[in-house]
């Protein structure tokens, strides 16, 4: 049997993948976790209707005054590096402190890591308050592992492919005791030992602004239900939402990323049992 344990004692066996995928996610649906966003002006809409599409309860709060009691009664955080400012970088810090010392799932998203000096530094700050997982584009994590100057990115968009990250997303993993996930034509996972590759998704989906912030914040839903197993709650995070933009994509007759965008939600929303067991493409590389 083809297998893959982490230092979390996270396993992840190659057979059980894409049933597991589907049992996590109807866990997610049972529980309908109250999620904590805070986030960037561009995605709030769409990433609250992602979660909510797909079963949870989103709240997006940046407040200083208000994010530590925010963290108090909700299930996982996601931390989104997008719009940033000096008070908006403040309360996440705060906000994560908190979700560590409550024991609570948090998801860093370094949006356009690498882009300014603040950005990159605001990210390494965010880093440092121990996230369960960062998850990037190939750039983003290539600027947040250091390798700064080559990483490429324009403005939030990745230049590089995610392959080309694999290498930093393990360091970064190992360094940080973290969960890694490169997101791209194959998204890639590690907590710095395992590699799980992921199969789905769509081109069109870089052409909707905030795709990938949503589904950082679905890591976060998916995190809730398997406590201690960061690494097979992304990888099943990753291939429901790869998946719901494949079957969105046979919802029209000439999608594009307008049409894609709502038949995304609506795929997430109404997918069965059948379409992830036969869909989800997760291969445990090693
Ligand atoms: N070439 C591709 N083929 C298939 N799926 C892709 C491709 N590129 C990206 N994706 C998918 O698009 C989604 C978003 O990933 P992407 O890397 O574009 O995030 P991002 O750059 O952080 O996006 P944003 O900043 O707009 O939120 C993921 O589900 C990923 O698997
Ligand atoms: C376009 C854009 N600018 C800042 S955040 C964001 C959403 C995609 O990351
Ligand atoms: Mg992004």
């Amino acid at each position: 049997m083809a297998a893959a344990s982490g230092p979390q004692g996270d396993q992840l066996q190659l057979e059980a993948t894409s049933e597991s995928c589907w049992q996590l996610w109807q866990a997610v649906r049972a529980k309908r976790p109250l999620v904590h966003c805070i986030t960037n002006f561009v995605s709030m809409d769409i990433m609250a209707n992602v979660l909510l599409a797909a079963g949870c309860s989103p709240a997006m709060a940046h407040s200083l005054d208000e994010v530590e009691s925010f963290v108090t009664i909700s299930s996982a955080l996601l931390v989104n590096m997008g719009t940033l400012s000096s008070d908006w970088v403040a309360a996440k810090k705060l906000a994560a402190k908190k979700a560590v010392e409550l024991g609570k799932p948090w998801v860093l998203d370094p949006v356009g890591c690498g882009a300014t000096p603040v950005r990159t530094a605001s990210c390494l700050d965010l880093l440092a308050c121990r996230p369960t997982v960062v998850r990037g584009n190939a750039s983003e994590v290539l600027a947040l592992a250091g390798a700064a100057g080559s990483s490429g990115v324009k403005g939030v968009d990745s230049t590089a492919a995610s392959g080309d990250a694999v290498e930093a997303a393990k360091s970064l993993a190992s360094k940080h005791g973290c969960v890694v996930a490169v997101s791209g034509e194959v998204d890639y996972v590690t907590d710095g030992q395992a590699l799980v590759a992921v199969r789905n998704g769509s081109p069109l989906l870089t052409l909707i602004t905030a795709a990938g912030c949503s589904l950082t914040a679905l890591i976060a839903a998916f995190l809730v239900v398997a406590p201690g197993q960061p690494l097979m709650a992304t990888s099943h995070a990753l291939a429901v939402f790869g998946l719901a933009a494949e079957e969105g994509l046979q919802l029209a007759p000439r999608p594009g990323p307008g049409s894609l965008r709502v038949a995304l939600l609506d795929c997430l929303h109404l997918m069965e049992r059948a379409a992830v067991v036969e869909g989800a493409r997760i291969e445990v590389v090693s």
